[in-house]
């Protein structure tokens, strides 16, 4: 198990992180998602040793010392894949691969190179040069380099961000089913909901150095406990009671998705459309309630400047109401 205890950090004066806490079972997938430059990458450093903390880290019974104390930073049983793939450029994605695994048993070593490639989708290019691949390839190498030598617990930076949609999703699928078969623990940092939600067995929220939220991350998704976590997930609408229901005197708040919100063809919020943009599965169509733009989905474009009428389920808005 990964144990942090009042894990902190600042590169200056300022405090990047502040009393970080938490657990991580053997083979469990926790994300970590907030705002860029809230310390993601900066948490991930410091749990494979790159940077040092007053607090303390443990893997099972031992502590990690971090570089103050050891001479070679970072642990031998963690892997970490940086925003850098940090690869050997003149050498081929097989050897890139096959870099810190024993040269001892070499039909093994070949087996595992064979398999690695395999799972990031690489068998055609085993003998390129890393220099000529693009930058997703480099991405999706340093991904089997991170997985060759089994690690216990494996830190991925932003592990897709280099990858073309089409390719991300099945490589997605096909890398965590192998973390969870092969039992090995991992953090990811993410910006992407889809690493966040589909993949994670619980979710760390980053904010202002702390953690600002955690939990399943259905239940994160589903019960945000404000904006900044639901728009992690993507774009959302705040309102208050009153504008949802205007017989109502409450100004409490009420997140909603925009797939929560609705067309009526019989009365419900009286809107004024602004703007329609495709997204391929549907609309994202932009209104104007009084002062507030309020998002929702819908299966055609709306001419703009038409008042068009919204609901939302009541049960919905008794849940979400802070
Ligand atoms: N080597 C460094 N020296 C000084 N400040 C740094 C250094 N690296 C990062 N920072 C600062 O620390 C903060 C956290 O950076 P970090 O890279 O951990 O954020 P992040 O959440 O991973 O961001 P992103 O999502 O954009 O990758 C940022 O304000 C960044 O500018």
């Amino acid at each position: 198990m990964l144990k942090l205890k009042n894990v902190s950090f600042a590169y200056a004066e300022e405090p990047i992180l502040k009393n970080i806490s938490f657990k991580l079972d053997k083979g469990e997938l926790l994300s970590v998602i907030g705002e860029s430059g809230c310390g993601k990458s900066t948490l991930l450093k410091l749990i494979y040793g790159l940077l040092h903390t007053d607090g303390n880290i443990y893997w099972d019974e031992k502590e990690l010392l971090g570089p103050n104390f050891n001479l070679v930073p970072g642990e031998d049983f963690i892997k970490y894949l940086a925003q850098d793939f940090d690869l050997m450029l003149p050498l081929s994605v097989a050897d890139n691969i096959g870099k810190y695994l024993s040269n001892q048993f070499p039909q093994q070593k070949k087996n595992r190179i064979k398999e690695l490639l395999e799972v990031v989708e690489m068998t055609d290019l085993a003998d390129k040069k890393a220099k000529l691949l693009s930058g997703g390839q480099q991405q999706r190498v340093a991904l089997a380099r991170a997985l060759a030598k089994k690690p216990e617990l494996l830190l991925l930076d932003e592990p897709f961000s280099h990858i073309d949609h089409f390719r991300k999703n099945n490589l997605r699928r096909k890398v965590f089913a192998y973390l969870k078969e092969q039992n090995i623990a991992c953090i990811v940092a993410t910006h992407d909901s889809t690493d966040a939600l589909s993949f994670a067995d619980k979710t760390i929220v980053l904010k202002n150095a702390k953690i600002y939220a955690t939990g399943h991350p259905e239940d994160l998704y589903k019960n945000p406990p404000n904006k900044y976590v639901a728009s992690l997930f993507g774009d959302v609408n705040e309102l208050s009671l009153q504008d949802l229901k205007p017989e109502e005197k409450s100004r409490k708040k009420v997140i909603l998705y925009p797939q929560e919100i609705r067309l009526s063809n019989r009365k419900g919020i009286k809107v004024e459309v602004k703007e329609s943009w495709f997204n391929g599965a549907n609309w994202l169509i932009s209104t104007m309630l009084k002062n507030k733009t309020i998002y929702f989905y819908h299966d055609a474009s709306l001419i703009a400047g038409k008042m068009v009428n919204l609901k939302v389920s009541d049960e919905l808005i008794a849940s979400r109401l802070k």
